[in-house]
């Protein structure tokens, strides 16, 4: 083969494989049986040692890559992660829905989504390739955990638009993988991690990416910081749109019309909370339109356009 035609296989190799993987991990609908996957992968690697060159640094060859780092290089968010005021019972629902309505003159619409108790990170993409991954840090300055965040496979290396913009998510290790890691840490002798947001903070802080990789963390991404490009109306547009680029959003939000719609939504997940396979520590309420978002603005720290409705901490069965 030519240079250029093994540049043009391995285009189509990476395109093929970023495909699988997204079924599989995104979608959990694999089109085709690992044997596939893993042969158009070692088919990759094998181009990509003949000709190092041409091997990018996207490659699906390149989900666990680098060398255990020194330290992690500080980065900062091009817009602050906010963090959000808290609701603890039915009224404080209703005085953030008041606050709101007056604040925007009229009636409002809210999404409610389930806040995950993993870890927030932002991912930074350009021209459709994921280039940085960091920490939320203080909101402002965060730690770069590019290399880990890779290993996660529900995380796109290559979006399916060449879009510029900036996400947010949880990272997370789903209860199962929690459990399965403490009994060999266990069975070890080496501490148990408290609990899934611990064992997932502790893994996306590993310096070497190898051990972040066997921990099995996942992701639900559910805020743009900053999208060019793409005219975005409301906070339920652009799940949609993070779900069109490949990105796994979480199924379970759903538009409200009124805070009654909100409350019921947010005693119906009191009940489900425990048939989740991961873990949950609330729901976050927003208001739909980005142009009451824009209207009611922010305080110093938090939104006055979300709010997270906390659970009671879950009695420990021991
Ligand atoms: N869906 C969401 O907006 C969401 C889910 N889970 C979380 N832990 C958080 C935290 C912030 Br801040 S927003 C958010």
């Amino acid at each position: 083969m030519t240079e250029e035609q093994v540049k043009t296989k391995i285009e189509e190799l990476s395109t093929v494989l970023n495909q699988y993987n997204y079924e599989y991990h995104v979608l959990d609908k694999p089109s085709v049986p690992d044997a596939e996957y893993d042969q158009k992968l070692h088919e990759l690697i094998k181009l990509e040692q003949e000709y190092p060159h041409l091997r990018s640094e996207d490659s699906p060859t390149q989900r666990v890559g680098g060398e255990p780092l020194e330290g992690f290089q500080k980065v900062e968010h091009r817009t602050p992660m906010l963090s959000l005021g808290n609701a603890f019972n039915e009224q404080d629902l209703r005085d953030f829905d008041r606050r709101v309505r007056e604040g925007v003159g009229g009636e409002v619409h809210y999404v409610c989504e389930l806040k995950i108790d993993g870890l927030a990170v932002s991912l930074l993409y350009e021209n459709g390739r994921f280039i940085r991954g960091a920490t939320r840090g203080d909101g402002t300055i965060g730690e770069d955990i590019t290399n880990n965040l890779k290993t996660i496979r529900s995380i796109p290396l290559r979006l399916k638009q060449d879009a510029t913009l900036e996400v947010r998510g949880e990272a997370f290790m789903p209860k199962a993988s929690f459990n399965k890691l403490n009994e060999t840490r266990e069975e070890e002798g080496v501490e148990q991690f408290a609990n899934p947001r611990n064992a997932a903070a502790g893994s996306l802080r590993q310096l070497d990416p190898k051990i972040a990789a066997r921990r099995n963390l996942d992701i639900f991404v559910y805020g743009a910081g900053q999208y060019e490009g793409k005219s975005v109306e409301s906070h339920s547009d652009s799940l949609h749109y993070m779900s069109e680029l490949g990105f796994r959003t979480n199924p379970e939000w759903k538009r409200c019309d009124t805070i009654e719609e909100v409350i019921e939504y947010v005693e119906g997940w009191v009940e489900r909370r425990p048939d989740l396979n991961y873990e949950i520590d609330g729901i976050v309420i927003k208001v739909d339109s980005l142009d009451h978002q824009d209207e009611l603005g922010t305080t110093v720290k938090s939104p006055r356009w979300a709010v997270a409705y906390k659970f009671p901490a879950e009695e420990v069965v021991t």
